[in-house]
């Protein structure tokens, strides 16, 4: 990756606004350390035969009333400028910082509270904020330097947040949270590293901004005050000579114009390299709904999940992507999540992780973890429940660790924080744990970034990783769809032996119900955000009953599939999870459907023990067709 980006760099320092921004911040930064040694002599020299001189051979921007060369005080000029540019750029962007990374630890009001003052403080042009401030902190170079630092903040807080939030999303941040991982660490360790590129891109383009608005204050004279001088008090003394000797204003203004382009030319020349947005998008808006949710209590399931709901606010209302999910999970069992794409397996699997963040909403009748209400719990104390009982892997391997930090620290941070381990008993734990999950060299490979791993390997050291405290339940969300199949077969085989080895539930979600079926004890399958069957397939009397089941079963391939028959389709697609029909959600693509399925939504009714099904015609499906999959295991 590093080498990836220093060829972007140098590609980009090779075109012509590259190499030419370059060059101007070089230039202007010499100028500022050698300009006061060179030229302070000559720019304080009073020559009362030379007052209010026009450009010359000797004075080429000319002198002013007490005969010094303008030009000399030009050139001194440029370190007070480009210095207090930089200290109030440096103002800014810290506060900004702060308070753009305040709403990630606050509590929810306090965070909207603080979003909300920032997007006034935004939307207030940037030099009435400037000389508000001015007029706050007083006339002078301090007053000034506060001022524009303080007007800089908001444009930096909102990108601040804007990127937080971005990355607050990713699954390596989801598994840290889930690790138990406090606000504060995870923004220390893992948010601010990931954006730290573009905040340093933005606070140049910055210092370009607070170059001109100090040379702006100055000439209003509010800012630098003489006998110092900075750009803008010079422009200000060439103004009134300006048709005596327009060179007088000229070369400071040309000083500022030259310096501002410099500097807001090399930050967007960075921001090209680094693929930064100097605009930001507008941060999502806040929850609205609070989730409800009753007190359970435990008993020898290890989850149990009654009615879930997850919803999200629209401009017309709530969509409710999952709705009355209910299913439990005992100590040590392996549950197979199937249904296609957007019937909500991802959501529940979050839900059930206390993951979905605001605005979305989670509700449920009862969602208790080892007896523990997910949804009541007050968050410190869940963090460490679910940090040392809880791991979860993600479908993406790229995305599932944090691409700065070495896999060995980012398993071992789970055991300084929940079992209070020392740095280097942390580590020897996370190699152990690589050890386990069969990472060849794994002392080695600790030591190592995340691109360093295959996609396999990245999977394993996630599965590793949840090892590091006693999981008592793994979610893995599709973990082998990015891989191929040789490596997929053997991540199956390693959560099959977790499993065994350490009485670990599964639940296992996928779109692929023939993985599941390899795997897992049970399958709930899931259609536009409910479960429509729960089956049972260590039992082989269970046959799906399901039309939708049978359908998803008739559309998977094995060895035994009839190459020259058209492959099996599903016709038409589900619904949308804000445009959902009355009645069963399937009716409309069920060759099964009657009046009654497209007028009554069935409920989940027990047809056999532990055999779930939502459907007005259990008894009537129609026998799987040719190449499908038997969920006892082999092939039909
Ligand atoms: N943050 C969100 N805001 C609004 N809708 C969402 C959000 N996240 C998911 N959804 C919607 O919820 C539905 C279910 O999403 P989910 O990711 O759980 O599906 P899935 O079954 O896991 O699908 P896939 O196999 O593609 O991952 C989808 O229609 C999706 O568009």
């Amino acid at each position: 990756m590093a080498k990836r980006r220093g060829a972007r760099s140098s590609a980009a320092l090779r075109t012509p606004l590259g190499a030419s921004s370059a060059a101007l911040v070089l230039l202007v930064l010499t100028v500022a350390v050698l300009g006061p040694v060179l030229w302070r002599d000559a720019a304080s020299a009073i020559d009362t035969d030379a007052i209010g001189q026009s450009a010359s051979a000797g004075h080429l921007a000319g002198t002013d009333e007490l005969g010094r060369d303008i030009l000399s005080r030009v050139l001194v000029a440029t370190r007070l400028s480009v210095l207090l540019a930089l200290i109030a750029a440096a103002i800014g962007t810290v506060t900004g910082l702060v308070l753009g990374m305040l709403p990630t630890v606050l509590p929810r009001p306090l965070a909207r509270a603080v979003i909300s003052a920032v997007d006034i403080a935004v939307a207030f042009p940037s030099l009435l904020l400037v000389l508000s401030f001015a007029v706050i902190f007083g006339v002078g170079t301090s007053g000034a330097t506060l001022a524009i630092g303080f007007a800089l903040a908001p444009q930096f807080a909102r990108l601040t947040h804007t990127l937080a939030a971005s990355v607050a999303g990713r699954d390596f941040v989801l598994a840290a949270r889930v690790s138990g991982l406090s606000r504060i660490r995870l923004l220390v360790r893992h948010i601010l590293p990931n954006i730290g590129e573009p905040l340093v891109v933005n606070a140049t383009i910055g210092a370009g901004s607070a170059l001109l608005a100090f040379s702006g204050l100055s000439f209003l004279g509010i800012g630098v005050q003489t006998p110092d001088y900075d750009w803008g008090l010079l422009l200000r003394e060439g103004l009134n000579g300006i048709y005596l000797n327009p060179a007088a204003a000229l070369a400071p203004g040309a000083a500022v114009i030259i310096a501002g382009l410099a500097f807001t030319l090399f930050g967007e020349t960075a921001a090209g390299v680094i693929g930064l947005r100097t605009r930001p998008p507008r941060p999502l808006p806040r929850p609205v709904r609070k989730p409800e949710a009753k007190p359970g209590t435990a008993e020898d399931t290890l989850l149990v999940v009654e009615n879930l709901e997850v919803a999200f606010p629209r401009k017309s209302g709530w969509t409710v992507p999952v709705r009355g999910v209910s299913f439990t999970v005992r100590p040590g069992e392996a549950i197979g999540v199937v249904g296609e794409s957007g019937s909500g397996k991802t959501l529940t699997g979050l839900a059930v992780s206390r993951l979905i963040e605001a605005p979305g909403s989670v509700t449920a009748d009862r969602l208790d973890f080892t007896g523990t209400p997910v949804l009541t719990t007050p968050e410190r104390e869940l963090r460490t429940l679910l940090g040392t009982s809880l791991a979860m892997v993600f479908q993406d391997p790229m995305t599932s660790f944090n691409p700065v930090r070495r896999i060995g620290r980012q398993l071992a941070e789970v055991s300084e924080q929940h079992q209070g381990l020392s740095r280097g008993k942390a580590f020897s734990r996370a190699v152990d744990r690589l050890r386990a999950v069969r990472i060849p060299a794994a002392e080695a490979r600790a030591r190592q970034y995340p691109h360093e791993f295959s996609g396999g390997m990245r999977q394993r050291a996630m599965i590793g990783m949840g090892l590091m405290g006693d999981p008592k339940l793994i979610i893995a969300d599709e973990p082998t769809t990015a891989l191929d199949v040789t490596v997929q077969r053997q991540l199956l085989r390693l959560l099959a032996r977790t499993r065994a080895e350490r009485e670990t539930a599964i639940i296992l979600i996928s779109h692929d119900i023939a993985v599941v079926s390899q795997t897992c004890e049970r399958i709930l399958v899931m259609y536009a955000g409910r479960i429509v069957e729960d089956l049972p397939i260590a039992r082989t009397e269970n046959t799906p009953r399901h039309p939708y089941t049978r359908a998803l079963l008739a559309t998977t391939l094995d060895l035994e599939t009839d190459r020259d028959e058209p492959l099996s389709v599903i016709p038409g697609r589900p619904p949308e999870p804000d445009r959902m029909p009355v009645g069963c959600a399937f009716a409309a693509r069920c060759p099964l459907a009657t009046d009654r399925c497209r007028a009554e939504d069935p409920e989940l009714t027990e047809v056999a023990p532990g055999h779930r099904v939502a459907c007005w015609h259990p008894e009537e499906a129609p026998p799987v067709s040719a190449g499908a999959v038997s969920l006892a295991g082999g092939t039909k």
